[in-house]
């Protein structure tokens, strides 16, 4: 197939001549009249390219097309260096190439298209495209239209736009509606978005395959759908985490080369319930605090973080609550290892292959039926007791552009675990310290008082003689979202649902009789400590405070290759030209 797809001839770029070749996978072109040492080749994966179009055509910003029958254009990815991010930024590399005949012209073009089809079979043909038109600084729409809608145009890729006008329309959608032909579902806003859509599609998929998303034991079907996210939110940190920079030219560019990054995925029960699914935070204590002060003051923006992280810092408090957790094996990885898990990276490839040991393609993947839990819940479960600050579950390192290396900086994307972060009580100026250490290079786990492990599944429950009072707390707040409790526990919504639970929440806190810590300072921190907190869920704040949560390895595979580290790739690009081949670099 190589040897068919092979093409060799001279090409001008400008009035400059070159050798171009294409051998399959890589398409290169040399400087032809220049004495050998000083000549550069440029080499292109065929897997990154975009799209080959006849004449000399541009893109972006503008589509231009000046219709020449000795040209043709190559359009590549290129990668660049940002500045306040540790990924790397994909950008749209053009070339236009001339040719002496239109003959030539076509043969290029035709076997780029075949090299294409053959060394890139997993690129998307059709989407299904969900647009919030109100994420972030509401401009989903217009990045869409003028950002990606050109470059999946350019990929020969068809979409079918649903601009929302509704939350959780996105997910009853892919929970009802025919999905067949569709290669993948893209959303265009923030994490709630990418939410609605995790849920649709793991409803979807659970739903076809008869299995039952409520029962915390039963291990659910992967999702045969890729994800891409657009990021057009106001924070898309699960885009920061997967892709490395928050970028929609970026992201858009995963997703038309067909990139494939799977995920692993928290499912959150309370009793015979599901309440939600997390792939970044699950947290009680300060993140969960922060969270309802923050719903109390939408009407500041972005800015109601700061603002409630202080408040809820000076106020001081801590919970008790017993944690329950199934230790991963200590042997696959740590979550203080000091490694990160970077595009490529060997502890999820070796977990791809442990999760799903009977399966070598991605189609029977999906189809085959695992029993990954069943072996774990052989595994002893480590119960601890006391008053914490904050206790928190993730299954990605949760990084976003405050904090470059996250939560939990050596979490793993996609090995079947998450890491369980248990800050007990301490003096405040020790807790700040924690929370300063995110967004620095120092190891936030490396304090007395904090401890890190890699886990399969958590329970978080209340020391005796609380449950009686969370439960009436759980009542007002299942009142709150409008009723009885239900199977599927509905708290997608960030707006009138949520905003009822933060307050019902401090309707709770007012109440409170239980003082446990005593106030610092004055003014905004002397109201009475409540009791409990409440979960921090992916941004949602939980109805329920004893829960239990369970890692399900690589439930859902996004169109994101992991964080390309961007200091390897620039070492890769001073390699030798003998050694160009094996590196990803372009000038
Ligand atoms: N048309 C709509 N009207 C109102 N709400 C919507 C609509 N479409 C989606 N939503 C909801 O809006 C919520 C927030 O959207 P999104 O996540 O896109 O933006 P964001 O909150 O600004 O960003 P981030 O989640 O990254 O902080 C989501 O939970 C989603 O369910």
């Amino acid at each position: 197939m190589e040897t068919d797809l092979r093409l060799e001839s001279s090409l001008w770029i400008g009035n400059k001549r070159y050798r171009a070749v294409l051998t399959g996978w890589h398409l290169k072109w040399t400087e032809a009249d220049k004495k050998n040492g000083d000549k550069k080749t440029v080499s292109v994966p065929v897997a990154e390219v975009v799209g080959v179009e006849n004449g000399r055509v541009e893109i972006l910003p503008q589509k231009s097309v000046e219709d020449t029958d000795k040209d043709f254009t190559v359009f590549y990815i290129k990668r660049s260096r940002s500045r306040s991010t540790y990924g790397l930024l994909w950008n749209l590399g053009r070339t236009q190439f001339s040719c002496p005949s239109r003959v030539l012209r076509d043969q290029w073009t035709n076997h780029l298209r075949t090299a294409l089809k053959t060394h890139s079979p997993l690129r998307p043909h059709r989407l299904l495209v969900f647009i919030n038109p109100f994420g972030g600084k509401k401009k989903g729409r217009e990045i869409y239209h003028s950002l990606v809608a050109p470059l999946f145009e350019l990929a020969g890729i068809s979409s079918h736009v649903i601009v929302t006008e509704r939350a959780n329309q996105a997910r009853d959608h892919l929970l009802k509606k025919d999905l067949t032909g569709f290669d993948g579902v893209v959303c265009v806003g923030g994490d709630g978005m990418f939410s609605e859509v995790l849920h649709g599609l793991i409803g979807r998929t659970q739903q076809e395959a008869g299995l039952c998303e409520t029962d915390p034991a039963v291990t659910l079907q992967p999702c045969p759908l890729h994800i891409g996210i657009i990021p057009a939110g106001s924070t898309d940190c699960v885009c920061y985490a997967t892709v490395g920079v928050i970028d929609p030219v970026s992201s858009a560019l995963h997703i038309i080369i067909g990139d494939s990054q799977p995920l692993d995925v928290c499912s959150v029960h309370h009793a015979s319930t599901l309440v939600r699914y997390s792939v970044s935070l699950v947290g009680y204590g300060f993140y969960g605090d922060v969270l309802a002060e923050s719903e109390k003051h939408r009407w500041m923006g972005p800015l109601r973080y700061d603002y409630s992280g202080t408040v809820v810092y000076l106020s001081n408090r801590s919970y008790a609550g017993i944690v329950q957790y199934l230790p991963a094996d200590p042997l696959l990885s740590s979550p203080k290892d000091k490694t990160r898990c970077l595009s490529g990276c060997n502890v999820c490839s070796r977990s791809t292959e442990r999760l799903f040991p009977h399966t070598s393609d991605s189609g029977s993947l999906y189809s085959s039926h695992f029993s990954q839990y069943s072996n774990d819940s052989e595994g002893e479960w480590v119960s601890v007791e006391g008053r914490f600050r904050c206790v928190s579950i993730t299954c990605m390192s949760s990084s976003c552009a405050r904090s470059p290396l996250g939560l939990s900086p050596s979490a793993h994307l996609a090995d079947g675990t998450g890491d369980l972060i248990l800050v007990w009580d301490t003096h405040p100026l020790s807790f700040l310290k924690f929370l300063y250490r995110h967004t620095s290079t120092q190891d936030q786990f490396d304090l007395p008082f904090v401890e890190v492990h890699r886990v399969k599944a958590v329970r978080f429950s209340l020391p005796d003689g609380r449950e009686e009072e969370v439960h009436e707390g759980i009542g007002e707040l299942n009142r709150a979202i409008g009723g009885e409790e239900r199977e599927y526990v509905d708290t997608v919504s960030r707006n009138g649902s949520q905003q009822q639970l933060a307050q019902s929440v401090v309707e709770r806190e007012t109440m409170n009789e239980h003082k446990t810590v005593a106030p610092i300072l004055c003014g905004l921190c002397c109201k009475k400590t409540p009791a409990v907190s409440v979960w921090n869920c992916d941004g949602e704040i939980l109805p329920f405070t004893e829960i239990f949560c369970r890692i399900h390895g690589q439930l859902v595979r996004l169109y994101a290759r992991g964080i390309e580290d961007g200091a390897a790739m620039q070492n890769c690009s001073q390699e030798s030209d003998k050694n160009k081949s094996r590196c990803i670099t372009y000038k």
